[in-house]
C-alpha cells in the first residue's frame, strides 16, 4: 500500500512540476516580450489578435453562444488591406497574454476605421462590453475585461501630463514614454474595496439609483490615496451605511473594467448585531437593507427579467457570477448554511 502511495505521490509531484514549469516559462516569455521591442514585433507576425472598436470587443454569434474570435496575423493583414496605412495599425496592438505554446495574443482597437466593413467581412459585431462580459464563455470574460482596460489606458494617455508632448508606446503596450521629459507611464488601475457586511445572521446589500431595477449588491468604494485595505473598508462602510466594522476577512480579488480598470478587493466584514441600525448615505445610495438567509436564496434564483411584479415593482436580484459581489454572497450563504446545519 505504501509503495502504491509513494508511486502516486511521485507521479503527482512530477505532474505538478511540469505544470509549474509551463507556467513559469510562459510568464518569463511574456515578460521578455514586454522588455524587448524587436522580439515583440516579431511575435506579432505569429500571434493572434482580438479586435475592438471604440473599446467594444468583436463577437461572433454561433447558435445561442457568443464567441470571441482570435484572428491570425494573415487574417489581420487581409482586413487591414481594405484601409489606408494598413501597416501602422498592427503597431497599435497591445500584448494581453499567450498560449501555453507561446503563441502571443494581442488586442487591437480599430476605432478610427469603418466598423461595418469589418463586421460584414468577419460576420460578427462589435458589442458593448457591458453586454459582452455576460454572454461570452466564463474564461473569455476576464480576458476581454483586461484587454479593454489596457486599450482604454493607451487611448487616454497619448500625451505627457508634464510636457503636453505625445507619448510613445513600447511594442507590447506595457508602458508609454515621453521622450521630451523622459517620464515613463505604466498602465494604472484603481483599487476598490467591495465588502459584504454581516451582523452574524443577516447580510447588508444596497443599490445606487443608476443600477438596473431590483439589483442589490455589496458595498463598494475606491480606496483613498495612502489608505490600506482595512481602512478603506472601515471608511466606506461608515460613510455609506453608518456602521462600524468589528472585524474583516479577505476573500478574493478581481479585475473589473468599469469605470476604467479597477482592482476589486473583496472582503467579508462583521458588525455587532446590537449596533446594526443602518443610516444610509442618500447621496450615493437609493436603498440599503439587511437580507436574511431565505431572501438571499430566493434572490439568487432570480434574473433581471423575472424580478418584475404585476404592480410594476421589482423583487431583489443580485449581480451575475462574473462579478465578485456574486462570489461574496455565495460565500456568506455557505457560511450561514454551515452554521445552521
Ligand atoms: N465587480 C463587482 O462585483 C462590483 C464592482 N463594482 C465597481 O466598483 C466601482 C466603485 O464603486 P462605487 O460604490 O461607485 O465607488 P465609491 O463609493 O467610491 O463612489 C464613487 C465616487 O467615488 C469618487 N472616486 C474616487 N476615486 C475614484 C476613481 N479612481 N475613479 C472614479 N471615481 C472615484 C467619485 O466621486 C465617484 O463618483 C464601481 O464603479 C463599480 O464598477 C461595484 C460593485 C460590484
Ligand atoms: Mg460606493
Amino acid at each position: 500500500m505504501a509503495a502504491v502511495y509513494q508511486a502516486l505521490h511521485r507521479r503527482v509531484s512530477s505532474l505538478a512540476c511540469r505544470l509549474h514549469s509551463t507556467y513559469v516559462r510562459k510568464m518569463r516569455y511574456l515578460n521578455q516580450l514586454k522588455e524587448d521591442d524587436s522580439l515583440c514585433r516579431q511575435a506579432q507576425t505569429s500571434g493572434t489578435f482580438y479586435l475592438f472598436h471604440n473599446l467594444s470587443p468583436f463577437l461572433q454569434k454561433a447558435g445561442k453562444k457568443y464567441l470571441v474570435p482570435q484572428l491570425s496575423a494573415t487574417e489581420m493583414r487581409q482586413i487591414l488591406e481594405k484601409f489606408p496605412e494598413a501597416e501602422q495599425w498592427i503597431e497599435k496592438s497591445v500584448l494581453i497574454g499567450c498560449s501555453d505554446e507561446h503563441r502571443p495574443r494581442f488586442a487591437l482597437d480599430l476605432g478610427a476605421l469603418d466598423k461595418s466593413v469589418i463586421e460584414s467581412e468577419l460576420q460578427g459585431s462589435f458589442t458593448d462590453l457591458r453586454k459582452a462580459l455576460f454572454v461570452v464563455d466564463s474564461e473569455d470574460s476576464p480576458l476581454l475585461a483586461s484587454a479593454q482596460s489596457l486599450l482604454r489606458w493607451h487611448d487616454s494617455h497619448q500625451y505627457c501630463s508634464k510636457t503636453g508632448q505625445p507619448t510613445q508606446k513600447n511594442a507590447a503596450g506595457s508602458k508609454r514614454v515621453c521622450h521630451a521629459s523622459g517620464v515613463t507611464y505604466y498602465p494604472q488601475m484603481s483599487p476598490v474595496v467591495i465588502t459584504l457586511v454581516s451582523d452574524g445572521s443577516r447580510c447588508l446589500l444596497a443599490r445606487q439609483p443608476s443600477f438596473p431595477p431590483g439589483m442589490f449588491t455589496a458595498l463598494s468604494g475606491f480606496c483613498d490615496l495612502g489608505e490600506n485595505v482595512e481602512e478603506a473598508v472601515q471608511r466606506e462602510v461608515a460613510e455609506e451605511v453608518g456602521l462600524e466594522v468589528q472585524s474583516l476577512r479577505y476573500s478574493a480579488s478581481q479585475h473589473w473594467p468599469f469605470p476604467s480598470g479597477s482592482l476589486m478587493i473583496a472582503c467579508h466584514a462583521l458588525v455587532a448585531a446590537q449596533q446594526a441600525e443602518i443610516s444610509m448615505d442618500t447621496l450615493e445610495l437609493e436603498e440599503a437593507r439587511w437580507f436574511g438567509l431565505e431572501e438571499i436564496v430566493e434572490g439568487l434564483k432570480r434574473e433581471p427579467g423575472s424580478s418584475k411584479q404585476g404592480d410594476g415593482s421589482f423583487l431583489p436580484w443580485f449581480p451575475p457570477k462574473q462579478a465578485i459581489a456574486h462570489q461574496l454572497i455565495l460565500e456568506w450563504l455557505q457560511q450561514q448554511t454551515a452554521q445552521t446545519a
